[in-house]
């Protein structure tokens, strides 16, 4: 079977993400005899990729750069070499025609293009997989690493919704979620905010209450409540996340644990844990962070890695403006191109702040941000940023669509 032409929906892979637009872009490297897998775990130079016959454990090192946003990671798209097997169902003369000079082929003369060592091989003998190429990212969640360099580094990548669990539990911290939202928009995906733990507000009404406040501090956002308790609001969610790729963001103790063993339907850990073998003969039990979600729910696949819960923002002055679009919009009203919206003359945001169109805490949210992003960005490369700020341009371009078709009308009557 030519598993990247079949129809995408029906692709060994499609439970892991694989949609028309992973297969285009795929295309080039079925030529060179590759195949697709999804990075499900990243450990130092290696790391756990599902593909069409199950997980295997590839080496990265082909694809290694100096660039940590460049460097592969949970949710990539990648192109393995994974060596020839013995029984293959599509011996290499079935192969299409037109590998030149440094197409890659398993066990093949050219071995010596593919940066492992050995050189030729006889045809049916193993060799250790490799990530060859990673595909173009549609989203990426990055971190600013400890290093002084102040560099990003990716966590996630291509995540379509990112859950951000908010208790009900707990008084309801606008900032902290605007802050989540504007992490969100930033890395393209988008944002939906969950608040969990409904069962222990009593009051519907004030269960109502509180999603109007986190919707009225996040346009363009969905708000769903949730319950994983008693199991309420688990599937209008799943409907949501259903073929789609989510990350969990949000607050220590926000039930974002108990909210993924909830989508997952099964006890965690269990499906965490991999046992595979290694592409050597070898079998290792590792955990992974990208678990596909029950397909009776609507499938999908949710990416928890430990370091994304808590990440801060990285160069994100792009996602606080998509988080705080009423205020942009403003903005553009104020009489000095540059306002500060401090004390300037004809400033169109302090006038709504007066006239209590726009909360004064909303204001005082967003210059938190800003300036919370500014020091990160005056750490960071430059060159970085730039890269960064193109790919937020690119990506979050239907996402800002979306939150201004949704917004409505901006101020109250
Ligand atoms: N009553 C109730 N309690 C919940 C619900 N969801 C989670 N909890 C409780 O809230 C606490 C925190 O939940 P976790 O799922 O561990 O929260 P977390 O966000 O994963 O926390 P960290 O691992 O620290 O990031 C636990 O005691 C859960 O039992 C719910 O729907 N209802
Ligand atoms: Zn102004």
């Amino acid at each position: 079977m030519n598993l990247v032409s079949s129809p995408a929906s029906s692709h060994p892979l499609a439970r892991y993400g694989w949609d028309t637009r992973v297969a285009d872009a795929f295309a080039p490297y079925e030529d060179e005899g590759l195949v697709p897998a999804r990075v499900v775990r990243v450990d130092r130079g290696r790391c756990d990729a599902v593909t069409a016959d199950g997980i295997v454990r590839a080496s990265t090192a082909p694809v290694a750069t100096d660039d940590p946003t460049r460097a592969v990671c949970t949710g990539d798209w990648a192109a393995l070499s994974v060596g020839s097997e013995p029984d293959s169902t599509e011996p290499d003369s079935t192969e299409p025609d037109g590998a030149g000079p440094g197409i890659f082929r398993p066990g093949g003369p050219d071995g010596s293009v593919t940066g492992s060592p050995g050189g030729p091989r006889p045809a049916g003998a193993e060799r250790a997989p490799e990530v060859r190429a990673l595909l173009p990212r549609r989203t990426a969640f990055v971190r600013s690493t400890a290093s002084n360099r102040s560099e990003g580094q990716v966590l996630a990548a291509n995540v379509d919704v990112a859950l951000i669990a908010v208790s009900l539990a707990a008084e309801l911290e606008l900032p902290r979620v605007e802050r989540f939202v504007a992490l969100a928009w930033t890395s393209g995906a988008r944002p939906l905010i969950v608040l969990t733990k409904s069962d222990l507000v009593a009051d519907p009404a004030t269960v109502a209450q509180l999603a109007a406040d986190a919707a009225e501090s996040a346009p363009g956002v969905d708000v769903l409540t949730v319950s994983a308790a008693r199991g309420e609001g688990l599937e209008a969610l799943g409907a949501v996340l259903a073929g789609g790729t989510c990350v969990l963001l949000g607050q220590s103790g926000a039930g974002k644990s108990t909210l993924a063993n909830a989508l997952l339907g099964e006890d965690v850990q269990d499906v965490r844990t991999v046992r595979d073998s290694d592409g050597k003969g070898r079998h290792t039990t590792t955990t992974r962070d990208l678990l596909p979600l029950p397909e009776a729910a609507g499938g999908g696949v949710l990416i928890d890695t430990p370091g994304l819960r808590g990440v801060g923002l990285w160069d994100a002055e792009a996602g606080v403006g998509s988080t705080f679009s009423e205020i942009e919009a403003l903005a553009e009203e104020c009489r000095f191109h540059d306002c500060r919206h401090e004390s300037e003359p004809d400033c169109a945001v302090l006038a709504a702040v007066d006239d209590g169109s726009l909360p004064q805490r909303r204001l005082e949210s967003y210059r938190k941000l800003l300036r919370e992003n500014a020091r990160i960005a005056a750490r960071t490369d430059a060159r970085l940023r730039a890269e960064q700020k193109r790919r937020f341009k690119e990506m979050s371009a239907v996402g800002r669509h979306n939150a201004e078709r949704k917004r409505g009308p901006r101020r109250k009557p």
